[in-house]
């Protein structure tokens, strides 16, 4: 028997839509769920484009990928709704026909639940399944990977000697770094940590930086050593168990040596968009067709954001924005036929 909490609403994505509607659903006191497939939130602004500026956003007169990531996150922290990363959903299941023996834990008998589907679903996920009263979509391009090292190493490397996302920067304090990619993701980490770490080493297949012209200016004058243009080719550990990195040159046969405790892998993210044609949706070209409150063709799923489709839409951050409270409110709706219009920000938030 597997004990879920059912939440009332699991919002599936953590780019700008996720976030705003994570935000929003926890202002409106609803107990929410935020799911990523990656260990970051931020979807494409944080991904695809970091150092971009976006200049179409009501209000912002210019912000680049990383700092409206980290003010959407400073909103959310407002009601800290849940989040869990790494997990990746890919099947959505009424929860009669899960073959899961679950007993989620309702509060009590009275609890209120979706008239339109009251015993929800289950979400399956690459971890443990989540149980749910509503959904919302927010997966836009697709589930986000990181793209991973070509070289055979032990799967328990990972995380650990081989790190894909960094989440705790003090971690890493002492010790010798290497990093892998050329962009501007492996140019910041090198820089971040260049006085924290004992040594840090970046390794790119190309001579040049693809990254910001004033972050590689800054990079060519730290203490950061450059390994251009080099491959990682084999990966062992030494006899005191620290990570030893045979690196390939592109040109000529000698070889170098690095050794190391741990390698963090910058080489971008790959997005995929299978699971969506096995969520049984009404979908138009690939996109989730919706209605003007952003239900989807299933009852209690709702969706919003770059995945969807509807008369006039446009795949832009204001807009989706905009998506999210009508959809988050049609949920909670279904729950909760009494809901109010939403109480100005100021009156939950403080002045
Ligand atoms: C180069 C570029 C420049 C752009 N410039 C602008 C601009 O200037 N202004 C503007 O308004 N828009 C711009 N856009 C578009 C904008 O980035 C998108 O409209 C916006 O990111 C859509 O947000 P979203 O949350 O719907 O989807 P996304 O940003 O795609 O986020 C979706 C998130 O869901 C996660 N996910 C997907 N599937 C799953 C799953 N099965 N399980 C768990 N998690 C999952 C993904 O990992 C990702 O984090 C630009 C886009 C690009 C590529």
């Amino acid at each position: 028997m597997i004990m879920l909490h059912q939440y009332e609403l699991t919002i599936i994505g953590g780019g700008p839509a996720g976030m705003f509607a994570a935000f929003y659903a926890s202002m409106r006191g609803a107990d929410v769920l935020l799911v990523e497939s990656t260990g970051e939130l931020g979807g494409q602004p944080a991904t695809q484009y970091p150092q971009k500026m976006i200049y179409d956003i009501a209000g912002i007169d210019g912000i680049n990928g990383v700092d409206l990531t980290a003010r959407l996150s400073a909103q959310m922290d407002h009601f800290h709704p849940k989040v869990r990363f790494d997990t990746r959903v890919d099947g959505i299941i009424p929860a009669t026909d899960s073959n899961l023996d679950i007993d989620w834990i309702k509060v009590d008998a009275d609890t209120p639940t979706s008239a339109a589907n009251p015993h929800g679903y289950v979400l399956q996920t690459n971890h443990e399944p989540i149980a749910t009263q509503t959904v919302l979509i927010a997966t836009g391009g697709g589930a986000f990977a990181p793209r991973r090292l070509a070289v055979d190493y032990p799967t328990d490397w990972d995380g650990d000697r081989i790190i894909y996302t960094v989440r705790d920067l003090a971690a890493l304090q002492g010790q010798d770094i290497a990093i892998a990619g050329g962009g501007d993701s492996a140019i910041d980490w090198a820089l971040a940590l260049v006085d924290q770490a004992s040594s840090v080493h970046l390794i790119h297949r190309r001579q040049q930086f693809r990254g910001l012209e004033s972050s590689v200016a800054q990079l060519q004058q730290s203490a950061v050593a450059i390994h251009t243009p080099f491959v990682i080719n084999a990966l062992d550990t030494t006899a005191t168990g620290k990570l030893a990195i045979d690196l390939r040159p592109i040109h000529g046969d000698q070889h170098e040596q690095l050794v190391v405790d741990r390698l963090l892998v910058n080489y971008g993210f790959a997005s995929d968009n299978k699971q969506l044609r096995r969520w049984d949706l009404s979908l138009e070209h690939n996109q989730v067709a919706v209605d003007r409150l952003y239900q989807t063709s299933r009852p209690g799923v709702f969706a919003i954001g770059d995945v969807v489709t509807y008369p006039g839409k446009v795949k832009l951050i204001a807009n989706a924005f905009g998506e999210a409270p009508i959809a988050v409110d049609a949920a909670l709706r279904t729950i909760h036929p009494d809901l109010r219009q939403p109480p100005h920000s100021a009156a939950v938030i403080g002045q």
